[in-house]
């Protein structure tokens, strides 16, 4: 992200942090207020924003990681304001002791891990009971990428300017940064014209689901395939036909050794006693939900000219070249240790760096891959689309089989014509709200989750 001068932005920045702090403290006058104050402008922040509370009554000291280096016309107008300064190794009682502490160790221009004296003081923070407010971002994270390596502030609130940086959408470094308040300090014309991640709201999403009009009839609306489920696992079959009937197609079409189960349960689902190959019309597939060990389906999936979504088993069995010199678009729907699999590392590298990961997978398949877990990111096969990372879920969602219904509702809007990415954006947002209302603070199912889907749609819909 481009830097700016300071000055003006510098002074709302300011002053949304002392507003955020003023709101956070039963009051400001006679709180101790213990600044942690950098040699960058996110350390200037706090000594502006520490001058503002400190002329309202709060007793405010900055601890200045750099004394020599300290943003000199900030450290003045502090000083000016009642204000006093500590270093660093008087930081512990004043830590221990303050109401809230502005964490302005370092914002944006951070990269690489907390330096050992900043470690230290983010030690000592940890173990104080003050409210942490963090100024753009938590110090020690990540800015671009939302990877922590090594110790990192943990902040009750983080007021960030201008722009939601991935670091504060992204986990690990998301946890770090309690709830995010985004202040507009007039930042737009400066902020880069095609962001590295974007993420949809409800309108968004809702202008990409399809609604049937008086001409559609079933075909029209797409037939989604689902080539899933064994004789080990016909379960999974079950759910991602249930996900794919609510997913916007118009009929979902079955093949596999899950028919029993699958009519048992969705009567209204069309089989196919044949592989994907001589199935019948199709818009688009989805192969390997608990497909165990059988290439076939998948396969002939691939040999098909539709779009088709590889999840689970499927991406096992999928081979990779075949997969890049396909002419049809094709979805990869891994959690991490699938990820981990597919590129040949471990699964806690994938969830330490997670946009790496769905980026290099992407760039591997040439394919649209769409990463699970604590945060659900999609990119798309050209590396510059902005990667999405979903706004909606809940942990609740990591319960068996909840994956397979994800996966057949994004099959079932990709026959109903969406891009992979659309699709599979769309299809997240879905299932997390769906998770949601499902769980409503309580252990849910991935059945559950499937029967939620018209909720969620309708809400983002109405
Ligand atoms: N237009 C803008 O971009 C605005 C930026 N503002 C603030 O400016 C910040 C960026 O300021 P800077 O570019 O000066 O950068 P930072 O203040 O984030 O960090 C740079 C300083 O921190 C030190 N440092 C770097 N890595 C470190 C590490 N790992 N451990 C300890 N110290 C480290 C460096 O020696 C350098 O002096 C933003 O995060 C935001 O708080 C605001 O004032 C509002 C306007
Ligand atoms: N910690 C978490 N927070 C939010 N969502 C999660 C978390 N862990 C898993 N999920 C979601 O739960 C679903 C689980 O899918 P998956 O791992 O494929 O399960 P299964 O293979 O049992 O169907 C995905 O949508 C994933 O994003």
């Amino acid at each position: 992200m481009a830097r700016l001068p300071a000055g003006a932005l510098m002074q709302r920045a300011a002053a949304g942090l002392a507003a955020a702090c003023a709101d956070a403290l039963p009051r400001v006058y006679g709180s101790r207020v213990t600044l942690l104050t950098g040699s960058g402008d996110n350390g200037a922040d706090t000594l502006y924003a520490g001058a503002r509370l400190a002329r309202r009554g709060a007793s405010v000291t900055a601890v200045l990681l750099a004394p020599d280096r300290t943003h000199p016309e900030a450290l003045k107008t502090l000083l000016r304001a009642g204000g006093t300064t500590a270093t660093a190794t008087d930081a512990a009682p004043l830590l221990q002791h303050a109401d809230l502490v502005l964490d302005g160790i370092v914002g944006i221009g951070g990269k690489g891990g907390l330096r050992p004296e900043a470690t230290h003081l983010a030690g000592l923070l940890a173990a104080s009971p003050a409210t942490v407010v963090a100024v753009d971002l938590p110090s020690g994270i990540e800015p671009d990428t939302g990877e922590v390596h090594g110790t990192a502030v943990r902040a009750d609130l983080t007021i960030t300017f201008g722009t939601h940086k991935p670091g504060l959408l992204i986990d690990p470094a998301r946890a770090y940064a309690g709830s995010v308040r985004l202040i507009d300090i007039g930042l737009a014309a400066t902020l880069p014209h095609t962001p590295a991640l974007e993420s949809l709201q409800h309108a968004d999403i809702a202008a990409l689901l399809p609604r049937p009009t008086g001409e559609s009839d079933k075909y029209r609306r797409g037939v989604v395939g689902i080539a899933a489920g064994s004789t080990r696992y016909p379960g999974a079959a079950v759910l991602a036909v249930a996900g794919a009937l609510r997913g916007g197609a118009g009929a979902v079409r079955y093949v596999g050794a899950a028919t029993d189960a699958v009519l048992a349960r969705f009567p209204e689902t069309l089989i196919s006693h044949t592989g994907p190959k001589k199935a019948g019309r199709v818009q688009a597939w989805v192969a390997g939900p608990g497909a165990a060990d059988d290439p076939a389906p998948v396969a002939e999936a691939l040999a098909t000219d539709v779009p088709v979504l590889l999840d689970a088993d499927g991406l096992r069995l999928a081979d990779r070249d075949t997969v890049r010199t396909r002419k049809a678009p094709t979805l990869l729907t891994p959690h991490a240790g699938e990820a981990a699999a597919l590129l040949g590392i471990s699964r806690e590298e994938v969830e330490a760096a997670r946009l790496t990961a769905v980026r290099e997978l992407a760039r591997r398949y040439d394919a649209t891959v769409l990463l699970k877990g604590s945060t659900t990111l999609i990119a798309a096969p050209d590396p510059d689309t902005p990667v999405r990372v979903n706004a909606t879920g809940t942990p609740w969602l990591a319960t068996a089989g909840s994956g397979d219904v994800l996966s057949g509702l994004a099959g079932s809007l990709l026959a109903a014509g969406l891009s992979p990415l659309d699709a599979a954006s769309a299809a997240a947002y879905l299932h997390g709200l769906a998770g949601r209302y499902a769980a409503d603070g309580a252990p849910t199912s991935a059945h559950d989750v499937a029967e939620a889907i018209p909720r969620a749609w309708r809400d983002i819909t109405t």
